[in-house]
């Protein structure tokens, strides 16, 4: 079979496509979750960043006919890893609690979590670990980065598009805190119908990361006025 190139010529951007879709059931946030892993060829890094597809109907809230909830356009969240909290239940940050909170909240209704590896807002995870050292009397999770000689938050939601075009998805809901992504997502072509605000998972542990997020970051989140700044 010859193969031609394509119209657009040879130093277009490839646009990503799915790779393989793999059928799973999760147990995780008290719950049996069925769901689909979804990998993709030709991202715009080199990340091995997954989709968790969640059908719909999967805990107490309803499912309309696309499967989707609120009028057809999928509730989705852009969940960047974080191996202390997501696996080891760390108490230093929200993000265990933030990515239970959206399977749950996604499976009711339809949509997807794209699991992003961003590990560190995208420094990686030893950086991050020298960061958390690093933390602590006057340097804050932003700081700390700072000292370490890299960003306050390096991440870059280019493939996260990629993924939902490919995915078909060009209206989304997004579950979020943080502006950031919306307007990186819109930046890159997708339209951000909605922001539906995560929970503030709010401990005694984690009242310092989240305060920093809150008071020196962009994050939209209010905390109780006795939090720390
Ligand atoms: N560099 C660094 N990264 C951290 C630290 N604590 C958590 N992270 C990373 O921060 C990322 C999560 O980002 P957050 O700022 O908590 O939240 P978000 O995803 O931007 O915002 P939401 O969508 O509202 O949850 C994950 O990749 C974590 O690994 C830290 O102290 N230093
Ligand atoms: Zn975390």
């Amino acid at each position: 079979m010859s193969v031609r190139p394509s119209a657009a010529g040879p130093t277009a951007p490839r646009e990503a496509a799915v790779r393989a879709r793999v059928p799973l059931t999760l147990d995780r946030a008290e719950r049996r979750l069925p769901a689909e892993l979804v990998t993709f060829r030709g991202l715009p890094d080199a990340g091995e960043h997954v989709a968790c597809l969640l059908p719909g109907g999967g805990g107490s809230g309803g499912r309309d006919e696309n499967g989707t909830g609120s009028g057809g356009v999928p509730l989705v969240r852009l969940h960047s890893e974080c191996l202390t909290g997501d696996v080891f239940g760390s108490t230093r940050c929200d993000c265990g609690p933030q990515l239970d909170e959206a399977l749950r909240r996604i499976s009711a209704e339809g949509g997807a979590v794209l699991y992003l590896r961003q590990e560190g807002r995208g420094i990686g995870l030893y950086n991050k670990l020298d960061a958390y050292l690093l933390q602590g009397a006057g340097t804050d999770t932003f700081e700390a980065n700072r000292l370490l000689g890299r960003g306050t938050d390096e991440r870059d939601y280019a493939a996260a598009a990629a993924m939902l075009r490919a995915l078909g998805l060009r209206r989304v809901r997004l579950l979020t805190n943080n502006p950031d992504k919306v307007r990186q997502l819109s930046d890159h072509g997708i339209h951000v119908e909605d922001t539906v605000p995560t929970r503030v998972h709010l401990t005694r542990e984690n009242a310092a990361y989240l305060a920093a997020k809150a008071h020196l970051g962009r994050h939209t989140l209010t905390l109780p006025a006795e939090t720390a700044r």
